[in-house]
């Protein structure tokens, strides 16, 4: 099982107090031409917090400290009934630098009630709202129709709202 992470920068518009999340629209690899958060897949060592700041750090440029991260979900995605990817999901207020565009990503700011979920994942639209709202999530997403995974279809999925993440599976939260 791919195990991966996904981070939400969050900020308050001074102007008009607007409350905005940083997205990627992904230029390569899985998922590209899409928008998600940045984030990617946990290299030997790291811990899911670590991963989703080095992602953060790689794909657009934000400095995040990995204690700083608030665990907000932990996804599952089923391909043809076998486990594909196990997904670690973070917010954050708590950030330094401007988000600057990667050969992998290009960062926009966009309010969290004007979220593009028809240029997203499927499954995206029936999670990150409660996300974006500080809530917490456990899910199991199912996909059909064979590799790659983003070429698959959406099936069903079972979710589970304001959950402890305090200890997750691999006992590194
Ligand atoms: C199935 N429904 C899904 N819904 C929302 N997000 C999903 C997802 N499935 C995968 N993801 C995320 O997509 C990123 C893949 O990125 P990533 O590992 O970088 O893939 P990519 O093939 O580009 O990797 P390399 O550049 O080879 O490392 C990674 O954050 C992962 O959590």
């Amino acid at each position: 099982m791919i195990e991966a992470t996904l981070c939400f920068p969050l900020r308050n518009r001074s102007d008009d107090g607007t409350d905005e999340v940083l997205l990627i629209e992904k230029r390569r690899g899985l998922g590209e031409g899409w928008y998600n958060g940045p984030g990617g897949k946990r290299e030997t060592g790291e811990t899911f917090r670590e991963c989703a700041a080095r992602e953060t750090r790689e794909e657009v440029g934000l400095e995040v400290e990995p204690a700083a991260l608030e665990k907000a979900g932990e996804l599952t995605f089923l391909l043809d009934g076998e486990g594909h990817t196990n997904c670690h999901v973070y917010r954050t207020r708590s950030f330094t630098g401007e988000p600057t565009a990667s050969d992998e990503a290009r960062p926009e700011w966009v309010s969290v009630d004007e979220v593009p979920y028809d240029q997203m994942w499927d499954d995206d639209s029936r999670w990150l709202p409660g996300v974006l709202e500080g809530r917490t999530v456990r899910g199991e997403f199912r996909f059909a129709g064979g590799e790659p995974l983003d070429e698959a279809a959406f099936v069903d999925h079972d979710l589970e709202w304001d959950v402890s993440l305090e200890s997750g599976r691999d006992g590194s939260p």
